[in-house]
């Protein structure tokens, strides 16, 4: 895990390998959704196991079969609460809970207007409360003008007051850091990389292209659906 000095509290991980092996194979244009998928839950998985790093774990006592030892136990580990900002960080989330079993989640949907606002549309919010212990992570795996997590930040802090709120990507733009990090300057932010800029319509540079539809499709207009299926 490497900080970044441009900013308080913000980690990339590209000081691993392994996650630059499967965060390359996401870029590609040749890798398949499945295959892009399969590739985000392996991200988050280790993005998980890294971060618990940053946690507080406790002391512990136990006998083994043969004398008394000192151990560790679960602390802020049993107090994780996972919002998944649909669509793409479903696969994402779905690798943070392998390490991070005991979370609570939330759902909110967010859809991002074109340049030069991004709007941001936000009509599906289920959250439940959120404790004053809970580490708040919200996953969604690019960080781009950062408008869809200022909204997502805004609309989650009325859901409770947690210890720790902590942003985990994949990609992000500096600019999109630069913006969140402006209005909540305590969230913390971890991504497997920072990447260069961001191009006029909004889209990460190398980047890896819509990550939503890369992993789910791109989705039909729904106002052409009658004329596909011949109905007008
Ligand atoms: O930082 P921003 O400029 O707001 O852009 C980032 C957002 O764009 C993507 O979602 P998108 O709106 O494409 O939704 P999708 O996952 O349903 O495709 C991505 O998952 C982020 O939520
Ligand atoms: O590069 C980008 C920017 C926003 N959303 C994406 O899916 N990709
Ligand atoms: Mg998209």
């Amino acid at each position: 895990m490497i900080k970044d000095n441009r900013w308080n509290g913000v980690y990339s991980f590209e000081d691993s390998p392994y996650l630059m092996e499967i965060l390359t194979e996401l870029r590609s244009k040749e890798t398949e959704n499945i295959k892009f998928r399969k590739g985000l839950v392996k991200l988050g998985r280790y993005m998980g196991y890294e971060f618990t790093r940053t946690m507080d774990f406790k002391k512990t006592r136990i006998e083994t079969p043969l004398e008394k030892t000192d151990g560790v136990a679960s602390g802020d580990r049993d107090h994780v609460f996972i919002i998944t900002v649909l669509r793409v960080a479903i696969p994402l989330m779905e690798g943070l809970i392998k390490t991070l079993e005991h979370a609570r989640v939330g759902i909110v949907s967010a859809s991002r207007g074109k340049a030069p606002d991004f709007e941001i549309e936000m009509n599906y919010i289920k959250v439940p409360r959120i404790k004053e212990e809970d580490t708040l992570i919200i996953s969604d795996p690019m960080i781009a003008t950062g408008s869809t997590l200022l909204k997502t930040i805004t609309e989650i802090k009325k859901c409770g007051n947690p210890k720790r709120i902590v942003i985990i990507g994949v990609l992000a733009a500096p600019e999109g850091i630069t913006a969140i990090k402006e209005e909540f300057p305590d969230v913390e932010i971890y991504v497997t990389k920072i990447d260069r800029e961001l191009n006029d319509k909004g889209y990460i540079l190398p980047g890896l292209g819509d990550a939503g539809d890369r992993a789910f499709g791109e989705p039909i207009n729904i106002s052409l659906l009658p004329m596909m299926h011949n109905l007008e």
